[in-house]
């Protein structure tokens, strides 16, 4: 068999290769990415495949075997053209025109058979043009850290780009932040877009109006396409944007996260959560807890992540000037904190149990609940997974069996703060019926993991890696974080 056909024969055979690739960022033509190749690579291990994304590309997992995703997300065969995008950004606080894909590239776009068009990118593909002596590459663990984030995230209901595989490549890399030499990877995200507020500032910054439009257009048509044809397009746009960028934090905060680099070229145009670097779960309800261990001012801590995110909407008024009025962006953005505090709260209470509260139950509720755990070190997550397997009917009869069991009654059970939050929990659920004690229960399970990855966790996981190559307690954890347990 000659080369040609054995590359045919791999075309027709693997399904990743045979997918109906849709060219739209491609077709918006070259002054917004460059063509790259990838790197070469001594080794393709596939450590991790993620089945249940498979279904979404209408592929099954049983026909889909581990070569075809080492042969496509690994060697990188017979795909082209792989497109290095190019942004800038402000990096805490800072410009940065030196940005761009740096370690990978585009590999596809494609439609789900949920109709949203996906981003196959690439995190560790080796060098391109923006690569400012980085090596181009991926740490295994930090792509075994970002499947774990990502799946987390989704599991958690927060709109997150999520990873299709990891393949190791053999390499050995030098990081300051782990223990060197390190082993390498590459991985794929799949994304609902990969353009960042920083594409936009790129553009402002060159003062390139007519691209900025043209890229303005492409977003509107394929992320926010029920604003096509409408007459105030580009400005519903800034305020959808807003609303879906509040909603996300509100998510992030509900879920206890914090992203840690929410520099503006990690912010999606699409308001989609992504890029899992230095990030944690808090360990317990501190707004100061920072992430990043380089973040020495706390920019990016918990309890600021709002206010950034606001600030980085502000700021993408200036590149977006080009083509949407600023008072109607600054109507728009005047509805984030409205925006933040509703689904904040709606996500708060569900956690607690509730779908629906009246306004002044769900206040005292809430604020009573914040108060007690930002006033004593206990599990942020412990918690509410103590407070969905210890319910019972009884809490109903009686204030005192609230967390009675549990470490947190044992210890807290006198403090004023806690007797003032389960005297709340308790009245509210006096006035429950038995249908609603038995929904309170079904909201606290679903809403609340057993399982949450703080770091100790991801540690836990890691360790047999490193030390054994011992892949399972990964594996077992993601399953438990996608099979809710
Ligand atoms: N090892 C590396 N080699 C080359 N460039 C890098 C490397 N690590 C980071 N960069 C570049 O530094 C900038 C900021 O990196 P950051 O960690 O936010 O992004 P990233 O994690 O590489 O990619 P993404 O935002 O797509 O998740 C980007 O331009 C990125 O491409
Ligand atoms: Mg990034």
């Amino acid at each position: 068999m000659t080369l040609a056909e054995t590359s045919n024969h791999k075309i027709f055979s693997n399904p990743f290769l045979n997918l109906d690739y849709e060219p739209a960022l491609e077709s918006l033509g070259d002054d917004y990415y460059d063509e790259v190749a990838a790197a070469e690579f001594p080794q393709h291990i596939l450590r991790w495949r993620n089945n249940k994304l498979l279904p979404t590309l209408a592929l099954d997992p049983q026909t889909v075997t581990d070569e075809h995703f080492t042969v496509a997300f690994g060697e990188f065969e017979q795909r082209k053209p792989l497109l290095a995008l190019r942004y800038h950004g402000y990096q805490f606080g800072e410009y940065n025109s030196r940005l761009g894909d740096g370690r990978g590239f585009l590999y596809g776009q494609m439609r789900g058979i949920d109709g949203e068009l996906y981003d196959f990118g690439t995190k560790g593909s080796g060098k391109t043009p923006y690569s400012r002596g980085g090596d181009g590459m991926l740490t295994l663990k930090g792509g075994v850290r970002e499947v774990l984030a990502a799946e987390m995230l989704h599991r958690m209901g927060v709109k997150t780009s999520r990873c299709l595989s990891v393949v190791e490549t053999g390499l050995s890399l030098w990081r300051g932040d782990e223990p060197s030499p390190t082993r390498s990877s590459v991985m794929i995200r799949m994304s609902r877009s990969h353009i960042r507020f920083g594409t936009f500032e790129r553009l402002h910054y060159f003062q390139r109006p007519d691209l900025t439009k043209k890229l303005l257009d492409h977003v509107i048509e394929y992320y926010y396409p029920h604003l096509v044809g409408e007459q105030e397009k580009y400005a519903l746009f800034y305020a959808d944007l807003v609303q879906r960028v509040a909603e996300l934090v509100a998510q992030w905060m509900a879920a206890g996260f914090c992203h840690a680099v929410l520099n503006t070229d990690n912010m999606s145009i699409t308001g989609e959560s992504f890029d899992y670097g230095p990030y944690a779960f808090i360990p317990n309800y501190d707004p100061y807890f920072t992430a990043a261990y380089f973040d020495y001012y706390r920019r990016y801590c918990y309890g600021h992540q709002p206010s950034i995110c606001k600030l980085n909407l502000e700021m993408l008024q200036t590149p977006l000037m080009a083509v949407i009025d600023l008072a109607d962006m600054s109507a728009g953005l005047a509805k984030f904190d409205d925006y933040y505090a509703a689904q904040y709260r709606s996500l708060m209470l569900r956690k607690l149990g509730f779908e629906s509260l009246s306004i002044e139950d769900g206040n005292e509720l809430l604020k009573n609940t914040i108060d007690f755990l930002k006033h004593y070190p206990i599990s942020y997550h412990d918690f509410f997974a103590d407070l969905a397997t210890g319910f019972s009917n009884e809490w109903q009869d009686n204030a005192s069996a609230i967390f009675g069991q549990s470490e947190i009654g044992q210890s807290l059970g006198s403090s004023e703060l806690f007797l003032n939050w389960a005297g709340t929990y308790h009245r509210i659920l006096t006035n429950s019926s038995v249908e609603e004690m038995a929904s309170i229960a079904q909201c606290l399970n679903r809403h609340n993991p057993k399982t949450v990855i703080l770091r100790p966790v991801i540690e836990s996981v890691w360790e047999p890696i490193t030390q054994e190559d011992n892949w399972q307690p990964f594996y077992d954890l993601v399953e438990k974080i996608q099979e809710n347990g």
